[in-house]
C-alpha cells in the first residue's frame, strides 16, 4: 500500500538538530533531527526500545536533550527553556502511551486538571468540552462528563485522553494546537474507534495542523501520514514522502523481518494455519478435553475451551472480553470461589493488556516482574534460586529480544513494549495451561509480535489453550475459533474459516449498542 497524501510545502513548525540522550549505559537518541511542518502529518515507526517516546520527549518539553538544538518556527529555543508549560503555550499537545487521566476523577473533573476553566460553573464548561471534542472525534459515543474515568475499561480511557489533547485551552497566552503528538493512540480502541480518530486526524492535518503519529499498525501509518519516518536505535535511519514509500520498506528499515504478514494484509496468510490446533495435527477425529467449561455467561450463552484450542475474543473494546478473563483467572486461582457456571481444569496465567494498572510490579526490577509467576518453579519452598531465577529472565530476554543492558534494571526502565514483552515473558514462562490475554499486543513492535504469534501457535500444538481477546481484527486469524461479545454477553461463534470482519461487526453492532459503553 502506498501513502495518497501529499507533503505540503508549509514553513517548518518544530525543528530539532543533532540531538542527543542518553540514559546510562543507554544511548536512546543518537545525533536525531527532524523538522515537524504545518499540515503534515509524520508517521514514526520503529522497534520497541528504538528511541521514539524519548523524541517526543524532547519535543514536548519532558525531557532535555544532552545536546542538541530546538526550533519553533523561526525561532530558536534553548531546550532547557522548553517545558511543558512552553511546549503547550505553542500548541504542542500529546498523546502518551501511558495513560495520564486520574482514575479517582470524572471526565470533567480530569479535563479540569490539564486545561482548567475558571470562575463558577468550570465543572459543567469542562464537561460540555471534553463532550464537544467527543462527539467530532468519536461520533455514537456514549459517554458521560460525570463518569469516573477508573471504572471505564482501557479502550474508552485512551478515547478520553485522546480527546482531552484535543481540546482547546483557555488560559490567557496558549495558542490552538499546532502540533499534535500521538503516541500508539490506537492501541487500545477497538476498529470503530481507530477509524473515527484516523479520520479525525486527517480532517485536523488538512486544516493546517501538524501531527506526528507513532504506530506499530503500519497500515495506519499509510492511511493518514504524508510522510514516514522510521528510528533505529536511536536514529533516524529512513525519512520520506509515504508515497514512495511501503509496508515491505519500512520493515526492512525497522531492521525487522516479517516473514508472514501479519496485519492489514487481505490475504490473512498466518501462522495458526501452519501450526494448526493439537486435533488437527495429530489428525484426531476425538475431539481433545475442555479445559475450560463456561454453561452460561451473563445468562447467555457459554463457553467451551479444548486443550491445545486458540479461542478468539472479539467485539467493540469494553463489551465483556475483559470481565470474563479475569473470572477465568480467579476461578482458576481460588476454585473454591468460582462461580457455578465455571469450571476450569489446570493453572492460568493472564497476560494484562493494562500493563500500568493489572500488569507491571513498578518498583520491581525487569527480572523480578517476570519471575514472579515462576518463583514456585525456581527453589524450595520459601527460597528463591538466585541463578535459576537469573538464568530463566535470561532466556526470556533473548526469546523476545528484550532491549535493556541487564535484567536487574528497573522495568520503569524498559520502553513501553518492552515492559509489555516482559509480561509475556512471566505468562509463557510459567507452567500455566490456559494462557489468558487481554489485548496483549499493545505496543509491541511487528517483529516481536509475529515470533509471539509463533510462540502461541506450537505451544497450542503442543497442548497449551489460549484465550485471546485482541482489538486487532487480523490477529483474529490466528484463533481457531471467534466467539463475538456485545453488551457483556457471547453474540456469536465463528470457526476461522467463516471468519470476516463484517460478520465481526453485524455481530458486535446487534442489540443495544450504547449499554456496555460509557
Ligand atoms: N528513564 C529511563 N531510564 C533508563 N532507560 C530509559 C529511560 N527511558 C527510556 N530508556 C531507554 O531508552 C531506549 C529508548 O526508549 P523509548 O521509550 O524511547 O523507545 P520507543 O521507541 O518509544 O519504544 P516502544 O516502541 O517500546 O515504545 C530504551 O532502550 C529504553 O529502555
Amino acid at each position: 500500500m502506498t501513502g495518497l497524501l501529499e507533503v505540503p510545502n508549509s514553513a517548518p513548525l518544530l525543528s530539532i538538530r543533532q540531538a542527543s540522550k542518553s540514559f546510562g549505559a543507554v544511548q536512546a537518541l543518537r545525533d536525531v533531527s527532524l523538522t515537524v511542518r504545518a499540515g503534515e502529518c509524520l508517521g514514526l515507526a520503529g522497534h520497541n526500545g528504538a528511541g521514539k517516546s524519548t523524541l517526543m520527549n524532547v519535543l514536548c518539553g519532558t525531557l532535555t536533550p544532552d545536546s542538541g538544538e530546538l526550533s519553533f518556527g523561526t525561532q530558536k529555543i534553548n531546550p532547557h527553556d522548553w517545558s511543558v508549560i512552553e511546549a503547550r503555550r505553542h500548541g504542542v499537545r500529546r498523546v502518551f502511551q501511558e495513560l495520564s487521566l486520574c482514575d479517582n476523577l470524572t471526565l470533567a473533573e480530569n479535563l479540569q486538571i490539564a486545561l482548567p476553566r475558571r470562575g463558577r460553573n468550570w465543572r459543567r464548561r469542562a464537561g460540555e468540552a471534553i463532550l464537544l471534542k467527543l462527539d467530532e472525534i468519536f461520533p455514537g459515543h456514549t459517554f458521560h462528563p460525570g463518569r469516573v474515568v477508573g471504572e471505564l475499561p482501557i479502550g474508552q480511557r485512551q478515547a478520553i485522553e485522546i480527546a482531552r489533547a484535543f481540546t482547546p485551552s483557555e488560559a490567557e497566552g496558549d495558542s490552538p494546537v499546532t502540533l499534535m503528538i500521538l503516541d500508539e493512540p490506537t492501541s487500545s480502541l477497538d476498529q470503530r474507534a481507530a477509524e473515527q480518530l484516523l479520520e479525525y486526524v486527517r480532517r485536523f492535518v488538512a486544516s493546517g495542523g501538524a501531527c506526528i503519529f507513532i504506530t506499530h499498525k503500519l497500515n495506519e501509518i499509510f492511511a493518514v501520514a504524508n510522510r514516514v519516518v522510521v528510528m533505529r536505535d536511536g536514529a533516524i535511519v529512513d525519512d520520506r514522502a509515504a508515497s514512495t514509500s511501503s509496508r515491505a520498506a519500512l520493515v526492512a528499515a525497522m531492521g525487522q523481518e516479517e516473514a508472514h504478514p501479519v496485519e492489514g494484509d487481505s490475504s490473512h496468510d498466518n501462522v495458526r494455519r501452519e501450526n494448526k490446533s493439537a486435533a488437527e495435527i495429530h489428525g484426531d477425529t476425538i475431539t481433545p478435553p475442555a479445559v475450560v467449561e463456561v454453561s452460561s455467561w451473563h445468562g447467555g450463552a457459554g463457553l467451551v475451551v479444548h486443550r491445545g484450542e486458540v479461542l478468539g475474543l472479539a467485539g467493540l473494546a469494553g463489551h465483556g472480553q475483559t470481565e470474563l478473563l479475569v473470572a477465568l483467572k480467579r476461578a482458576a486461582d481460588k476454585p473454591q470461589s468460582a462461580r457455578g457456571t465455571i469450571r476450569i481444569d489446570g493453572n492460568a496465567a493472564l497476560v494484562a493488556g493494562d500493563r500500568q494498572a493489572d500488569g507491571i510490579f513498578p518498583r520491581w526490577s525487569i527480572k523480578r516482574n517476570m519471575s514472579i509467576s515462576w518463583l514456585k518453579l525456581l527453589g524450595r519452598i520459601g527460597f528463591i534460586n538466585p541463578d535459576a531465577e537469573h538464568q530463566h529472565a535470561e532466556r526470556w530476554r533473548e526469546i523476545l529480544e528484550l532491549k535493556t543492558p541487564r535484567v536487574e534494571m528497573d522495568i520503569l526502565s524498559l520502553s513501553g513494549g518492552n515492559q509489555q514483552k516482559v509480561l509475556f515473558a512471566r505468562a509463557f514462562g510459567s507452567k500455566a495451561q490456559i494462557v489468558l490475554m487481554d489485548d496483549p499486543m499493545r505496543g509491541v513492535d511487528i517483529g516481536t509480535k509475529h515470533d509471539v504469534y509463533r510462540f502461541i501457535a506450537s505451544e497450542a500444538a503442543a497442548g497449551r489453550s489460549f484465550l485471546w481477546y485482541t482489538t486487532e481484527f487480523s490477529e483474529l486469524f490466528q484463533c481457531d475459533r471467534v466467539l463475538v461479545f456485545n453488551s457483556g454477553r457471547i453474540v456469536g461463534e465463528l470457526a476461522q474459516h467463516e471468519l470476516s470482519e463484517a460478520k465481526v461487526i453485524a455481530m458486535s453492532f446487534n442489540e443495544s449498542l450504547g449499554e456496555a459503553r460509557g
